[in-house]
């Protein structure tokens, strides 16, 4: 069977959580596509946030999670994306209702203010939910901003 693909991407404060969470993605038979940091020096997040939202955006990977300090920062970058709906989520049940009524295409994580465990639950939450449509996908249409302010 095809690996399953995941885009990852960090700033300097989510580093070390993304090398943990590299492993174990590939632990439960993910291919990973790592987009940085590099190492934990200091390093800005819309460096690896715009590469993983266009590979997302481009259908080269189907989805990603993204950290920095507290989320917010790559959150922000990856929703200038009009292809992407990034989710800040720091429970598992935020991970699930991400993906059960936002189609999140990419969970931020906020490094600085869960744990490793933390991480994997809530991305072990994000993975294994599914999409509901219906009302949701009609609110997901309205999202991009086409009118004037
Ligand atoms: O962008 C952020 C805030 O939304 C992230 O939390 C960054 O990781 C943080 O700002 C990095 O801060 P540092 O003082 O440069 O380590």
């Amino acid at each position: 069977m095809e690996a399953k693909k995941i885009g990852i991407a960090s700033d300097h404060a989510g580093y070390e959580m993304k090398e943990f969470l590299i492993g174990y993605l590939e632990s439960k038979g993910y291919e990973v596509y790592d987009f940085g940091a590099p190492s934990a020096e200091s390093f800005d997040y819309p460096d690896s946030a715009h590469p993983l939202a266009c590979a997302v955006e481009k259908g080269e990977l189907p989805m990603g999670i993204a950290l920095c300090g507290s989320g917010n920062g790559i959150s922000m970058t990856l929703n200038k994306h009009q292809g992407i709906r990034a989710a800040l989520c720091w429970t598992p049940e935020l991970a699930e209702l991400a993906r059960r009524h936002n189609d999140a295409n990419i969970c931020s994580l906020p490094a600085r203010f869960i744990d490793n465990m933390q991480a994997a639950a809530i991305v072990d939450a994000y993975l294994g939910a599914e999409f509901e449509g219906g009302r949701h996908q009609r609110r997901i249409d309205k999202i991009p901003f086409r009118g004037t302010c």
